[in-house]
């Protein structure tokens, strides 16, 4: 087993919030060796480690405001894995594990998987992207309670966390407008926000995020993007998540992004504020 994942689920159970980087994890003795001690010795990162490997980045966010659009137009710009935990857990809910039985209700009530749980899978996510040499990630729907946020902290330098956030009088459209293609697995959007400004309040326009024609007929609407399931993971990201924003403003490390409109107006204000370029053959692979 990957170190890293010994030290992931060695902090879920512990509790240790210790430093380590994924450079000092590569070269941890393989026997012998307790990982939560290992963890608890290992430096912080230097200046030189930091800038020798890629990003890592949290994108946090409400339901429905979305996370996995510009985590993943991001990731594909980046040449970085866009590791969403939610389609870890989807995943998990798709086979014929036992760990499936267990997670059916709790999504389908939109409630939070367990720190354990989550963290196991995430762990094992990391370790495949290590075999396969990945470096650097933009996790998305990770972290979601503080206390996720400290195991984390734990055993990775993140570098930034861009805080998504949009009107909430729309999220509940945007998460019931919200389709899956079942044969390409891409997001799609059908919802069409049109607010007018009010009040002095500015108006807000999203176009639909339209499938092409070969998806249209296989889309699929996840079986948690009901209203009243909506309605749970809201208050729960109150609850739960929004202390995570506060943790990470604390350390100076969150980016506060407020989503002007749909894809067209946000995604090149946010490469701006990210001080980002996109280049022509990047905006075709964003496009498609
Ligand atoms: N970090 C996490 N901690 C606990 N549960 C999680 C986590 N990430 C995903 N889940 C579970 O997976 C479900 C779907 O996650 P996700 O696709 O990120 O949803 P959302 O659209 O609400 O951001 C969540 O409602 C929750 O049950």
């Amino acid at each position: 087993m990957a170190a890293l994942t010994r030290l992931l689920r060695s902090a879920a159970t512990s509790g240790s919030t210790a430093r380590i980087s994924l450079s000092t994890l590569a070269s941890e003795p393989k026997t012998g060796f307790p990982a939560g001690l290992a963890a608890r010795l290992a430096p912080a990162p230097t200046r030189k480690e930091r800038d020798e490997r890629n990003v890592q980045w949290v994108f946090l966010g409400c339901p429905g405001v979305g996370k996995g659009t510009y985590a993943s137009r991001l990731s594909q710009l980046l040449g970085i894995p866009h590791i969403a935990t939610g389609d870890l857990v989807r995943e998990e809910l798709a086979s014929t594990g036992p760990l499936s039985q267990k997670l059916v209700d709790i999504v389908n009530q939109g409630k939070l998987v367990s720190d354990e749980i989550i963290v196991e899978l995430l762990s094992k996510r990391l370790s495949k992207g290590e075999e396969k040499g990945e470096s650097g990630f933009i996790l998305d729907g990770f972290p979601r309670t503080v206390r996720q946020a400290e195991i984390l902290e734990g055993v990775m330098d993140i570098d930034l966390v861009v805080n998504l956030k949009l009107r909430k009088d729309v999220l509940m459209e945007k998460c019931l407008g919200r389709r899956i293609c079942s044969e390409c697995g891409k997001n799609f959007n059908l919802a069409r926000i049109n607010v007018e400004g009010q009040n002095g309040q500015p108006g807000m326009y999203m176009p639909p995020l339209l499938p092409p024609s070969g998806c249209m007929t296989k889309l699929i609407t996840r079986a948690d993007d009901t209203e009243e399931v909506v309605k749970e993971r809201l208050r729960i990201y109150n609850d739960m998540s929004q202390p995570v924003e506060e943790f990470y403003r604390r350390q100076g490390k969150l980016l506060e992004f407020d989503l002007p409109g749909g894809i067209p107006e946000s995604w090149p204000k946010l490469l701006q504020v990210l001080s980002l370029e996109e280049h022509d053959e990047d905006k075709q692979l964003a496009a498609a």
